[in-house]
């Protein structure tokens, strides 16, 4: 939880207690629904919470954005983005059920009122969002195949509406179509060497119709 505190300072009282809830929660639920690796719940602040605070490092959700995150699996990023902006909206989707289970408990244990959750495949949501979020679920180009139509036309933050993803290692042949992604070196803001390779890639996207 320290690790938290060193890089995000000016946490409230209700997201530092849920914060910390988070290790006993998922220590809890993996038991009974294995989720997260052996390794990485002794790591659960490092490897997935504040990984995934990465995208905080780069995008300051608005009040009242409207964001999904695909494939969450136990719930990140979406989790901890959700208590991080708590006055903005996440949907957390995934096509395995008991890992919606498991998140639908997470958020239960820490009373998180901006999260829904889907258990389904993204391919068949049919909303729209500021932003779409994720870590470790496709390539780029079917990523950008499935959330076609699914970004908002109004345009409320400095980046583009589009996709933040959690991506790592050399991205020089993924990205080659998308010429105007930014690649943000997560080393730029965290110091541990666990995020020596890792980035946070922002994709802009057009507003489509469905
Ligand atoms: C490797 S896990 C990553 C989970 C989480 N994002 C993380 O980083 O810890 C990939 C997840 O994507 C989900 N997934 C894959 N394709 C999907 C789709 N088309 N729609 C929804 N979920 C999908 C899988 O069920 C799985 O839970």
């Amino acid at each position: 939880m320290e690790i938290i505190h060193k890089y995000f300072k000016n946490l409230t009282k209700i997201q530092v207690e849920q914060f910390s809830k988070l290790q006993e929660l998922y220590q809890d639920w993996n038991l009974k629904i294995n989720v997260v690796s052996r390794k990485d719940i002794d790591e659960l602040y490092l490897r997935h919470v504040l990984h995934s605070l990465g995208i905080a490092k780069v995008m300051q959700f608005k009040p009242g954005a409207k964001v999904m995150d695909v494939g969450t699996g136990g719930g990140f990023p979406g989790i901890p983005l959700a208590i991080l902006f708590p006055e903005t909206q996440f949907h957390l989707v995934d096509s395995i059920g008991k890992k919606i289970k498991v998140v639908d408990e997470v958020v239960a244990g820490l009373g998180l009122e901006n999260v829904k959750t889907t258990h389904g495949r993204v391919e068949e949501v049919k909303d729209t969002y500021d932003f779409i979020v994720s870590r470790a679920v496709a390539q780029m180009e079917t990523f950008v195949r499935w959330n076609k139509g699914k970004i908002a036309k109004k345009q409320n933050h400095d980046l583009k509406n589009g996709i933040l993803y959690l991506k790592g290692g050399d991205l020089s042949e993924e990205l080659k179509l998308y010429t105007s992604a930014t690649i943000y070196d997560l080393p730029n803001y965290f110091d541990e060497p666990f995020f020596e390779t890792k980035k946070v890639v922002h994709l802009g996207m057009k507003y489509k119709a469905n």
